[in-house]
């Protein structure tokens, strides 16, 4: 079973079958029992929702385990269900978590698959499982660079030989360019919205790059700071743009610093290659033009950017032998 434990969604893979879970990591919790009430999108519904007594909780935040327990619970859950209850077929699990985890909240989540049943645990570095899901030949003596922007963090890597030459995290990502755009609609349009309706604005509305679509215009709902009321509010896509340019600039530098740090054989790999973009940032409307034009590189975005760290770790799980050197951590036997 491949794992993708991310701080927006979490993938399971199943060895044989493909993607069999993809749900976003958020628990709804009875505050008062400490029992989970939702898993998942189910929860996730429930995220600015929720009566006194329950909270909707995403335990990882900024690409770190913000709540352990909760995310251990949510392990359990997922693992759980993709096996109806039944003893795991493989006790082997492979899990991508961010490169920026410590080492105790490595042990803990390895503890935490282990309690689920699985007896081997091996962690991978989202950005190596992502690379390997983008079909990056990361096994051959070349230069390839990676781009992973997911919610919490963007992860920068530069990679050859099943090994991470380089690599930079930062902890903006597509968390970051929604928050941007709550604080732009309450300070420009003095419109208060949360988290979700955020997020519908950036996916359906904004952009990192000038596009054909920029006449487009939105609704928005919200609550009215002024007077207080629910009110509707048009927006345009260039406006959202311009709301996200501070957390866009800072991937970017990520970016250019990777690059500056590069040797020159492996940089010469990556103008020949390209960079390839994956994580669900990479959908952002046009975020590989702009870090092309940032950078004078060709960008390309992976064939499924949301899927490429669980598509990873599937391969790594069938390729066992010939891929064994990716892992960052491995079971202590
Ligand atoms: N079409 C889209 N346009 C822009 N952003 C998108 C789109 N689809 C998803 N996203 C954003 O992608 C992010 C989630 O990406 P992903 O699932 O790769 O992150 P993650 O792996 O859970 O996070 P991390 O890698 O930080 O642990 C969210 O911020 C979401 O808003």
């Amino acid at each position: 079973m491949g794992i993708d434990l991310g701080t927006a969604n979490t993938l399971v893979y199943v060895s044989g079958k493909g993607i069999v879970l993809q749900e976003p990591s958020v628990v709804a919790m009875d505050q008062n029992e400490r029992i989970p009430l939702a898993v998942g999108e189910d929860a996730k519904r429930m995220l600015g929702r929720t009566p006194g007594n329950v909270v909707a909780l995403r335990p990882l935040r900024d690409g770190v385990i913000a709540d352990f327990d909760t995310a251990e619970l949510m392990l359990k859950h997922f693992i759980t269900r993709v096996h109806e209850g039944k003893t795991l077929v493989s006790p082997r699990v492979v899990i991508g978590i961010p490169s920026g985890v410590t080492g105790v909240e490595r042990r803990a989540v390895m503890e935490a698959a282990s309690q689920a049943g699985a007896r081997e645990v091996y962690l991978i570095d989202e950005p190596v499982a992502a690379a390997i899901g983008a079909g990056l030949p990361v096994a051959e003596p070349t230069g390839n660079m990676i781009i992973d922007i997911g919610g919490g963090t963007t992860e920068v890597a530069v990679l050859s030989l099943q090994g991470t030459v380089l690599s930079e995290s930062v902890r903006v990502a597509g968390d970051e360019l929604s928050e941007s755009i709550i604080h732009y609609m309450k300070k420009v349009h003095n419109l208060v919205v949360g988290e979700r309706t955020a997020e519908e604005i950036k996916i359906s509305i904004g952009s990192a790059y000038p596009t054909q679509d920029d006449e487009a215009t939105m609704e928005v709902r919200g609550l009215h700071l002024l007077s207080g009321l629910p009110r509707t509010v048009t927006i345009k896509g260039p406006e959202i743009r311009e709301s996200m340019s501070e957390p866009l600039s800072v991937i970017v530098d990520a970016v250019k610093r990777t690059l500056e740090r590069t040797p020159p054989e492996l940089a010469a790999d990556i103008i020949d290659r390209g960079i390839m973009l994956a994580g669900g940032g990479a959908l952002l409307k046009g975020i590989d033009t702009l870090i092309s034009h940032e950078t004078g590189i060709v960008v390309h975005v992976a064939a499924d950017p949301l899927s490429c760290v669980v598509l990873g770790t599937g391969r790594v799980l069938e390729n066992f032998k010939q891929l064994e050197r990716v892992f960052s951590t491995r079971p202590s036997r």
